[in-house]
């Protein structure tokens, strides 16, 4: 595509030469190839792409967009006020628009949008809907998974993915869409048919100043869902009546409101509900006032939320009632969400991705529900995030299990014994807890203390297959590791 045709829909740029360069892709990684790029210059949290253009310029780029001065070794620079914006804009453009005629269907929430976006893949597949997904654990299209290094990609990843999805004939995506890509313009671009709101507890706050900026920021995908209709299907947002924050995005979406709730009069509503050890039992009541009884294999009240959420998003997008159903009721789960361990023990492993102080009491208040034996919960905060976060997360591992073991998540850059010191500010020194900083030692105690109907819950990593400790990236994965423990005391 000519430089200048792909600069079209640019409201305000300067140009610095009159050339018109074949541009063949866009980058904004100067480490990578260049032939024939844009190389767009974004001003990070840790660097600052302009100081690169000139390697990109050497590795091949045609010209450089950029917001301030930057040595572009003789090559055409455009100029803007704000590179991160026009990238979404010219990658949307790059792309042919690949949104614009996709079903697009968005998650955002502080948990649970990993989970609803797997149920909702499961029941457009089953529904002969074959749906492209992105997400935390991975980008999937037609079965394929590929890495993706946020749950959320930068504008210029998602619009080549939308891209591909399309050439490759999935005309339906679902996304996870998190508040860092929302705060950092990564969806602009993207047109959504359905936006769902999980919930909003708190996460994050090393990001987002304060919990109202952490929720200013997810009600821009609400208040950018732009047109009330696309390609003749009705746009909708579908929110948690349960949750308070959803009345501020009731005010700011221009879309039709669907709301799904438990205990707030909804348009999908769960009643009669029953938890047991082996999933939940409930009545679905759609908008049009169909009932349907369900049968989840998923654990906790907050499956139930997720089921109505998925339910919601694909009544919407056209799936009758008893298939979504008969979809939700086939699910067995979702990595590294309430994911058991079975290595024929006598005790129960549980390995959950809860990493905030909601979900980790969700669901240790869903296990105690059903626990037989002592309940001991294996519990770490990530490093280099939300250390508010910390001492809230080891309060509740204390109060709701019998037995709780600190140890650590992926400390990043952090001492490991500052972060488990962190966590110990939230808890009482006569508290029944032991801190033990080597996740593997921590899993092989708890594993050897257990006695037969017990409950380990191994919180934090769920899918991860990798500890981060300092700038190493290690193989580590809590299921591997508690199998190995289990075969080591049975010997
Ligand atoms: C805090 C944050 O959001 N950081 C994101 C940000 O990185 P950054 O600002 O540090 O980037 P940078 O390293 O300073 O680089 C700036 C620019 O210089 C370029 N560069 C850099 C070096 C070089 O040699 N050459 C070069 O061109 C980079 O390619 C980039 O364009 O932009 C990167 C590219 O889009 C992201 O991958 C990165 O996510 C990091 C990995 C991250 O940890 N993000 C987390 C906080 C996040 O976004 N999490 C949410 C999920 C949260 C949840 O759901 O719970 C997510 O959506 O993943
Ligand atoms: N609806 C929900 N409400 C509260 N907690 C939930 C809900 N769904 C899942 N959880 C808990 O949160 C954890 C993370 O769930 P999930 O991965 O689906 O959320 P997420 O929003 O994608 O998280 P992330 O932002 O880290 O990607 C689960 O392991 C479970 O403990
Ligand atoms: N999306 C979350 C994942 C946290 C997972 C936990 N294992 C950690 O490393 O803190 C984040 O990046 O904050
Ligand atoms: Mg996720």
């Amino acid at each position: 595509m000519e430089l200048k045709a792909l600069l079209s829909n640019l409201l305000n740029y300067t140009l610095n030469k009159d050339e018109n360069p074949n541009i063949e892709t866009i980058e904004m990684d100067s480490r990578k190839p260049q032939k024939n790029s844009l190389f767009v210059c974004i001003e990070g949290f840790t660097m600052d792409g302009h100081d690169f253009a000139r390697q990109a310029a050497e590795n091949g780029a045609a010209a450089i967009l950029a917001e301030k001065e930057v040595d572009s070794a003789g090559l055409p620079v455009i100029m803007v006020n704000d590179t991160r914006r026009a990238l979404a804009i010219l990658s949307d453009v790059f792309y042919e628009h690949p949104t614009q005629s996709m079903h697009l269907i968005g998650i955002t929430g502080t948990n649970g949008k990993t989970t609803t976006s797997h149920l909702i893949e499961k029941i457009l597949s089953d529904a002969s809907i074959p749906a492209g997904l992105i997400g935390t654990i991975d980008m999937k299209i037609k079965g394929k998974s590929y890495k993706v290094a946020n749950t959320t990609p930068e504008s210029l990843f998602l619009q080549k993915a939308f891209h591909q999805m399309k050439e490759e004939g999935v005309k339906t995506a679902v996304m996870e869409v998190s508040s860092h890509a929302l705060d950092q313009g990564r969806v602009r671009g993207c047109d959504f048919n359905i936006a769902v709101f999980t919930n909003l507890t708190q996460d994050h706050l090393d990001y987002h100043r304060n919990m109202e900026e952490y929720l200013y920021a997810k009600s821009l995908l609400f208040s950018q869902m732009g047109n009330v209709y696309k390609n003749d299907e009705v746009k909708a947002a579908v929110l948690n009546n349960d949750d308070p924050a959803s009345s501020a995005f009731k005010r700011v979406t221009s879309s039709q409101v669907l709301t799904y709730g438990i205990d707030t009069a909804s348009d999908m509503m769960a009643k009669d509900i029953e938890i047991t050890s082996r999933g939940t039992v409930f009545t679905l009541i759609a908008p049009n006032h169909e009932n349907v009884k369900v049968t989840l294999n998923l654990i906790g009240k907050f499956s139930v939320y997720n089921a109505l959420a998925a339910a919601s998003a694909c009544f919407l997008s056209g799936v009758p009632l008893k298939q979504i159903v008969k979809s939700l009721e086939a699910v067995t789960g979702v990595p590294g969400r309430f994911e058991t361990v079975d290595a024929g023990q006598d005790f129960t492993v549980i390995v959950d991705y809860s990493h905030t102080p909601d979900s980790l009491e969700n669901v240790l208040r869903t296990i105690k529900e059903f626990a037989k034996g002592k309940v001991t919960a294996i519990v770490g905060c990530g490093g280099d995030r939300d250390k508010t976060k910390r001492p809230i997360m080891a309060g509740i591992a204390v109060q709701l299990a019998d037995e709780a073991v600190f140890t650590s998540d992926n400390p990043r850059s952090e001492d490991p014994m500052s972060i488990l010191k962190d966590m110990e500010e939230g808890v009482d020194a006569d508290a029944r807890y032991v801190t033990i900083p080597d996740r593997k030692e921590a899993i092989e105690y708890a594993v050897s203390k257990a006695s037969k109907d017990d409950i380990l819950l191994i919180a934090g990593k769920g899918h991860e297959t990798y500890q981060i400790i300092g700038s190493d990236v290690l193989t580590f994965d809590d299921r591997e590791v508690a199998k190995e423990a289990i075969g080591g005391i049975k010997k």
